[in-house]
């Protein structure tokens, strides 16, 4: 059975029913509401519009008309809210470094060179000015809500922009001054699912769960995700909050090195669905899936299939199935490799595993992965998805993972491996030694 195929078909047709509107929208009551009924895909690509982008772009928003800015969206009705395009293109160290060379393949004399290569540093250059910002923060910190309040001030007064942020932080600034009138937010998931078409950059204020819990918020495509770091690790958040004007400043006039980290979507089937087309729908994650015993005291048993081929079956206290932006995460700690963000694949790390040959492995980018509760397993499992949501799964049920089609684009401080290398010597103090002194024994 195609596992894959089933699912997502159904999914597809389920997002496509709660097809997002275009993008003008009448601002009502400090919220946004769609203007007209011209249908946008979920992908947010509006129907028989053309790509904007050239040969080498994979990715743009459609070209939106220029529209005036609206200074107290709370209070004036009828004013658009448009948003900004933009291009991405590969970036090449210069026209004569080997690395443009190896964009071609060549069979001259027989010989192969490298094809051209997926993940390369990604620019994005505005076509068309930012003209929404969407700040998200982490919960109950006094210096978190400091500096967004300070930053919502400058953002509109400084730079004009259109300010969403979440309920609760709508109500707090609310509660600190009647002048943050002009910040919206949304009443309704259904104008969750609608914010990727309205906003144009996404602000995260915390530490790695924040960037974690701005990626949960967009079930489809996702803006650019600018993260500050407020927490104690940042593993996906190189920007210091001290210094948030100068980074914003550049970030709004672009272009801007991003990441593009990769999701996986999962997919719990019940076996009491299986001949039924309703499925969960399925859940994005940013850093992993695990899928682990609970609080059963039985070892976890778990069937495992690679594009319907058998991989093994996971006896220990469960699997962990990661992306390479969390192989720094829970699957590090479960002995799993570190995986630069940008390359494409699937990390597959046993926790505690019984037989000691039970080694991590690196799976490719687009298999499907099947893991199976057996019918004759003596316990439930259970699957967590980035540390949250716990779903018990019976046996007999299965969940199906592949990659998602829609990464998080994350802004990079300098560029992606620098960023990365940088956080593992920060985070992690990664093989940090003290230097052996000359004054000891010598190679004569
Ligand atoms: N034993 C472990 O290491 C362990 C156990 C459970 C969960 N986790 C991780 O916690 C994540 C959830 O994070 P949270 O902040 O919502 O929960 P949390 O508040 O419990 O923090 C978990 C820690 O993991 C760090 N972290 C998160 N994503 C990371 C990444 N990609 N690379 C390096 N470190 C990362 C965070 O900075 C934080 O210090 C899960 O996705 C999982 O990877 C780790
Ligand atoms: N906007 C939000 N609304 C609700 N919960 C959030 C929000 N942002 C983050 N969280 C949750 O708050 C918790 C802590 O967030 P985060 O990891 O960003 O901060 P931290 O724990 O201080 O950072 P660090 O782990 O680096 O010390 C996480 O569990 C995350 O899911």
């Amino acid at each position: 059975m195609n596992w894959r195929g089933h699912v997502i078909c159904t999914w597809r047709e389920k997002l496509a029913s709660t097809a997002v509107s275009s993008e003008e929208h009448l601002i009502e009551d400090g919220r946004v509401v769609p203007l007209t009924n011209q249908t946008v895909l979920s992908d947010g690509t509006p129907e028989q519009s053309e790509r904007c982008c050239g040969e080498h772009g994979i990715c743009s928003h459609e070209v939106l008309r220029d529209g005036e800015r609206d200074c107290d969206a709370r209070v004036v009705p009828n004013k658009m809210i448009r948003k900004a395009s933009f291009k991405l293109s590969w970036c090449c160290k210069g026209e004569k470094s080997d690395q443009k060379k190896h964009d071609v393949v060549s069979f001259e004399k027989g010989n192969i060179t490298t094809a051209e290569r997926s993940s390369k540093q990604i620019s994005l250059k505005w076509e068309s000015p930012p003209q929404t910002v969407l700040i998200l923060t982490k919960p109950n910190s006094t210096a978190v809500r400091m500096l967004c309040s300070e930053m919502v001030r400058w953002l509109k007064e400084q730079k004009s922009l259109n300010i969403f942020v979440e309920p609760r932080v709508r109500t707090e600034l609310l509660t600190d001054s009647s002048y943050y009138q002009f910040v919206q937010t949304w009443e309704n998931d259904n104008e969750v699912l609608r914010l990727h078409t309205k906003v144009d950059v996404v602000v995260t204020l915390g530490g790695d769960g924040t960037v974690l819990w701005a990626a949960n918020m967009f079930k489809g495509p996702v803006p650019p995700v600018v993260p500050f770091s407020l927490g104690s690790l940042g593993f996906m958040t190189p920007f210091y909050s001290e210094h948030y004007k100068e980074y914003l400043d550049s970030i709004l006039r672009g272009p801007i090195s991003i990441t593009l980290r990769h999701r996986l979507q999962c997919h719990v089937i019940r076996d009491a669905a299986k001949s039924d087309l309703e499925t969960e729908e399925p859940i994005l994650v940013l850093n992993e899936v695990t899928i682990d015993r609970g609080i059963s005291s039985f070892l976890s048993n778990l069937e495992c299939y690679c594009d319907n081929s058998f991989v093994t079956c996971v006896q220990g206290d469960g699997l962990i199935l990661s992306t390479t932006s969390g192989s720094t995460a829970y699957s590090l700690a479960a002995g799993g490799s570190m995986v630069h963000p940008q390359v494409p694949g699937i990390l597959f790390t046993p926790i505690c595993p019984h037989s000691l040959s039970f080694r991590p492995l690196i799976l490719p980018e687009h298999v499907t992965i099947r893991v199976q509760v057996p019918f004759n397993s003596r316990g439930h499992a259970w699957a967590s998805f980035d540390g949250k949501d716990r779903k018990k799964l019976a046996p007999g049920d299965a969940l199906v993972c592949s990659m998602a089609p829609w990464p998080v684009p994350t802004a990079c401080q300098s560029d992606s491996t620098s960023d990365f290398l940088r956080s593992i010597h920060e985070g992690l103090h990664w093989n940090l030694r003290k230097t052996q002194s000359f004054d000891g024994p010598r190679e004569t």
